[in-house]
């Protein structure tokens, strides 16, 4: 079996909006597989970008615990939490936060200039098909292209673990599929483990894992015996 990488107990992030108290996460146990492509479906509210931000150390939880390895994040501090997330973990969400005023290689050398191992820029950019574009601007690329851009940012510090929040929310199929590819071949290249927020249930096709989320709480955990290749998924 796989060794853990992450594993939750009882994880829980309560709301308090003084006249209601919402439970996005209410008691959730999880573990996540080293080397797994998981992806996190459920409908909206659900809780699911709450727990990728609890995972990925941009959240705290209101109780419970979380271990990444032997570490436990519940409970650290906010520098060792930074620290984590700068060494660990790689981010892409659905829109793709580049700097409008700095190149595909400069938005990419935004994190190479500060991680302790990371791959050079132009690498990052070519695992990604981006070697031809790599001076271009934001603005003169496509939305599949620029969400390559922040896969490369994200991966160039050669991350252990990726979190994407809606990766393909913003794209339509052909581009999508594009970005997918991408995702698959640097978790099975690199053995990145990768969390996939989705609200396409297509997409769970090519996971490893498939973890239902319904008002808080994990519905069903389901293990893909015959996973396919993004180019097959389409919507
Ligand atoms: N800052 C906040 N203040 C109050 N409630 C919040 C806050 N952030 C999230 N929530 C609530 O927590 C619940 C879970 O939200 P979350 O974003 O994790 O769901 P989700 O499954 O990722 O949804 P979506 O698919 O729409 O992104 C929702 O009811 C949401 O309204």
């Amino acid at each position: 079996m796989a060794d853990v990488i992450f594993r939750t107990e009882g994880i829980t992030k309560v709301y308090d909006t003084g006249e209601v108290k919402v439970y996005a996460l209410d008691g959730v146990d999880l573990e996540l597989y080293k080397g797994e492509l998981t992806v996190l479906l459920g409908p909206s509210g659900s809780g699911k970008s709450t727990l990728l931000n609890i995972l990925g150390g941009l959240d705290h939880a209101t109780d419970g615990r979380v271990w990444f390895g032997d570490t436990e994040l519940t409970d650290m501090p906010d520098r060792g939490l930074t620290r984590y997330r700068r060494d660990h973990v790689g981010f892409v969400f659905q829109f793709y936060n580049l700097v409008p005023s700095l190149t595909a290689r400069e938005n990419v050398q935004l994190v190479t200039d500060v991680s302790p191992d990371p791959m050079p820029a132009e690498e990052a950019l070519e695992l990604v098909g981006l070697g031809k574009r790599m001076d271009h601007f934001p603005s003169e690329m496509s939305g599949g292209e620029q969400q390559r851009v922040a896969i490369a940012r994200a991966i160039a510090k050669r991350p252990k673990i990726l979190l994407c929040d809606e990766p393909t929310g913003a794209l339509d199929s052909t581009t999508g599929v594009q970005v997918l590819e991408v995702l698959r071949d640097i978790n099975e290249r690199f053995g990145t483990t990768t969390v996939v927020i989705t609200h396409n249930a297509e997409i769970q096709r090519m996971a490893h894992r498939v973890i239902f989320f319904q008002d808080g709480k994990i519905n069903e955990v389901k293990v893909n015996k015959n996973r396919i290749a993004p180019s097959e998924i389409a919507w």
